[in-house]
């Protein structure tokens, strides 16, 4: 391949990395305070030798650049902050879970509380989420039924870490449909449950 061939190619991806580059920039904001300190595509053409080729590291070292610049470097990440935004999860999916689910619907749930025993990033957690659904079998067989079980193993929980015992009754006031201009995100439920 000639030189004026792989220049050409660079040229063009360089246009989609200034393209991506545009898109990242609404993702990784400076704090308001902050001026911007990155302004350059994630890939680009350096003004230097070896026939406009960027070297390997200078391609590969730019996103961390990027990383360390914004101050975004990543913090672990607490039982707790896990545990409430798993729990925010479940409750959702329970309030969005529709009046008359399919087969499939009803499948899905219980397997992912079958798998999310089996790989909680909490190993403690997981080994006791894993005896908590042994004795309380997940039941999806309407919205009611799931979002009661969901705030009745949510208890059991509770219980176990000395929390105090959430009124499931209120469970729909607590946990709310998502806020989805007008209802996209709803999921649809079949009106028999032979559908699929
Ligand atoms: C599957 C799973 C297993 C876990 N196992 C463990 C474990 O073994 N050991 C451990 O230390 N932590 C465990 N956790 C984390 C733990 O449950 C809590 O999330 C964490 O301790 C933070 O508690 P919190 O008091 O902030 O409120 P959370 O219990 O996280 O609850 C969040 C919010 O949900 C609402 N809420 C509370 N109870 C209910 C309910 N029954 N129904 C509906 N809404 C309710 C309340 O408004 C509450 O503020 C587990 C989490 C999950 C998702």
């Amino acid at each position: 391949m000639s030189e004026n061939q792989l220049q050409s190619i660079f040229q063009s991806v360089e246009k989609v990395s200034k393209c991506l580059q545009h898109h990242l920039s609404n993702f990784i904001r400076p704090a308001d305070n902050q001026a911007p300190t990155y302004r350059k595509p994630l890939f680009s053409l350096p003004s230097s030798p070896r026939g406009g080729l960027p070297s390997p590291e200078a391609v590969s070292a730019q996103p961390m650049e990027i990383l360390k610049k914004k101050g975004t470097t990543a913090a672990p990440v607490t039982k707790e902050e896990l545990g409430r935004a798993t729990w925010t999860f479940l409750h959702t999916l329970g309030a969005q879970y529709p009046e008359n689910p399919t087969r499939q619907q009803k499948k899905d749930v219980k397997d992912l509380m079958a798998i999310l025993s089996r790989v909680y990033p909490c190993q403690e957690c997981a080994g006791h989420f894993k005896e908590v659904l042994r004795a309380n079998p997940v039941q999806a067989g309407s919205h009611a039924e799931f979002s009661q079980w969901l705030c009745h193993i949510h208890n059991v929980v509770n219980r176990s870490l000395g929390k105090a015992i959430f009124p499931c009754e209120r469970v729909d006031s607590r946990w709310g449909k998502l806020d989805c201009e007008q209802r996209n995100c709803d999921v649809q439920g079949s009106l028999t449950i032979f559908d699929k």
